[in-house]
C-alpha cells in the first residue's frame, strides 16, 4: 500500500521525494478518465505525458501538443483518480522561452486541473526555471537523457549517455536539477552505468524509462505495456497484455453479428409494443 496524505487522500510531492532509496516508485502515463480509474490503485504517480500527442492523436512527435490539450487530459485524469499523485507535462514551446513563461503555463495547468506538479524536459539549462517555479509553489519533476521535445536537435529518439563526455554531461544535468529543487527526475533512454551513478549521486528519486533497474522508480507509457499502441515500440517497453488484439477480435465479432442480424437479439431490445401503445396512422 502506498503512503497517502490525510488531507487529500493522494500521495503528495513530499512523500514521493522521501521515497529516495526506499520502495521503488510506480508510475505510468494516463490520458483519460477510464484508464486513470484502472491505474490509480496500483500507481504512486500518474503522469499526463505529452506522449499523448503520439499515442492518442497520431502525431509523429510531441512538438505540436498544446497547453489546452494537456489541461483537458489533466482534468480527465484527475476525475478518474483519488490515490495517485498526478503530474502534467509542460508541452514544447510553453516553458523554454523564459522562467516567467514557464510559471505562467505551469500555474495555469495547476489551477485548471488540480494536479500536484508539472514535468519539464531539460538539465542544467532549465535549473533557473525549476528554482523559480519551485520557490513560487509549483513543484517540478525534471526530465533528462532522451528528451523527446529535442528530437530535432538530437536527430531522433536515441539513447543517451554513451561516451565519457555524454555521461559527464548527464551527471552534471542531474545534479543541476536536483540542486534547483526538482522533487524527482525522469531519466529516459540512458545506459545503465550512467543511470546508476546519477541515482547514487543525487538526493532526489530517479524515475527510469529505459534507464535500468538502478533507478528509484519506473515509468512507461500505459498503452505500450498494454499492447494498445504499435506505431513503434522502444526497446525499453515490456508488454504485459495484448489489448489491441482483444479490441480487434471483439469489434470483428460485433461487425459480423450486425451484418448477419444476430445482434441485437431480444435481450438487448425493449420488447414489442402493446397494442394500445401503437397509434394508428
Ligand atoms: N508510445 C510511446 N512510448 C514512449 O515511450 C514515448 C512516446 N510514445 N512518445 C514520446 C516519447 C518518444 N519515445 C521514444 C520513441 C522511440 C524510441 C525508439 O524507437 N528508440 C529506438 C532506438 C534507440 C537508439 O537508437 O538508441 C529503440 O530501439 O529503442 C524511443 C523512445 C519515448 N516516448
Ligand atoms: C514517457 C514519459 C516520461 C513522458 O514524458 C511522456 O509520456 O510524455
Ligand atoms: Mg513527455
Amino acid at each position: 500500500m502506498s503512503a497517502t496524505s490525510k488531507k487529500t487522500g493522494r500521495v503528495s510531492v513530499p512523500q514521493l521525494r522521501a521515497r529516495k532509496g526506499l520502495e521503488p516508485i510506480v508510475c505510468l502515463t494516463a490520458y483519460t478518465t477510464p484508464m486513470a480509474q484502472r491505474l490509480d490503485e496500483h500507481c504512486d504517480l500518474l503522469l499526463v505525458g505529452d506522449s499523448l500527442g503520439m499515442v492518442v492523436y497520431g502525431m509523429e512527435s510531441t512538438l505540436a501538443v498544446t497547453v489546452d490539450m494537456m489541461v483537458n487530459h489533466g482534468k480527465a485524469v484527475m476525475r478518474g483518480s483519488q490515490n495517485a499523485c498526478v503530474v502534467v507535462d509542460l508541452p514544447f514551446g510553453s516553458y523554454q522561452g523564459s522562467k516567467e513563461q514557464a510559471f505562467q503555463t505551469a500555474s495555469h495547468i495547476l489551477a485548471e486541473t488540480g494536479c500536484a506538479a508539472v514535468k519539464l524536459e531539460g538539465g542544467a539549462e532549465m535549473a533557473e526555471t525549476i528554482e523559480f517555479l519551485n520557490a513560487r509553489g509549483v513543484p517540478v519533476m525534471a526530465h533528462i537523457g532522451l528528451m523527446p521535445q529535442q528530437v530535432n536537435t538530437m536527430g531522433g529518439f536515441k539513447s543517451q549517455g554513451r561516451g565519457d563526455d555524454a555521461a559527464q554531461k548527464m551527471i552534471t544535468d542531474a545534479k543541476a536539477v536536483a540542486k534547483a529543487g526538482a522533487f524527482c527526475v525522469v531519466v529516459e533512454g540512458t545506459v545503465e552505468g550512467v543511470a546508476r551513478q546519477i541515482t547514487e549521486t543525487i538526493d532526489i528519486p530517479t524515475i527510469g524509462i529505459g534507464a535500468s533497474v538502478a533507478c528509484d522508480g519506473q515509468v512507461l507509457v500505459t498503452e505500450d505495456i498494454l499492447g494498445l499502441f504499435s506505431d513503434f515500440t522502444p526497446k525499453f517497453v515490456k508488454r504485459y497484455a495484448n489489448l489491441g488484439d482483444s479490441v480487434s477480435e471483439a469489434v470483428g465479432k460485433y461487425a459480423e453479428e450486425v451484418r448477419t442480424r444476430k445482434f441485437p437479439s431480444d435481450e438487448h431490445c425493449f420488447g414489442i409494443a402493446k397494442k394500445g401503445n401503437l397509434r394508428a396512422v
